[in-house]
């Protein structure tokens, strides 16, 4: 059984964005993330081979869902946890609202045999999701 955990994020407006920590470069420990953020923007992303980040342009109404380490792990490396961070406005407040799918902490997480196809091996052992 999984659960599921929703932060709520209120990054104050900073006349100096540059000077503030926000919201440091991670990816989620999650399976996969749903998103939801005001119109002030400031999510950025990273693509899989690292370089420049993208800002994730706010679109009235949308989710942005991004997939987290548990489904990376789970699926055998094939689907990548996306790096993303966030920055503060100088002028504007920012809220932003994650939902995070989680897999139990009592449940082993590891790749599933489905994944490997042509005798790929695992990238992962299976570990209880607490210890991860
Ligand atoms: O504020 C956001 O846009 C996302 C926050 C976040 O990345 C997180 O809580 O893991
Ligand atoms: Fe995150």
């Amino acid at each position: 059984m999984g659960t599921m955990n929703i932060n709520m994020s209120y990054y104050p407006p900073c006349p100096n964005p540059s000077i503030t920590i926000g919201a440091r470069q991670h990816c989620d420990g999650s399976c996969i993330t749903l998103l939801f953020q005001d119109d002030t923007g400031g999510l950025y992303v990273r693509g899989i081979k690292g370089g420049n980040w993208t800002h994730v342009n706010p679109i009235k109404g949308s989710l942005a869902v991004y997939i987290g380490d548990l489904l990376r792990i789970m699926s055998n490396d094939r689907y990548k946890s996306i790096e993303h961070c966030e920055a503060v406005d100088s002028s504007r407040v920012r809220i932003s609202i994650p939902l995070f799918v989680i897999s139990s902490l009592d449940s082993v997480i590891g790749p599933f045999p489905q994944m490997f196809i042509a005798g790929e091996k695992p990238v992962y052992k299976h570990v209880l999701h607490c210890d991860y």
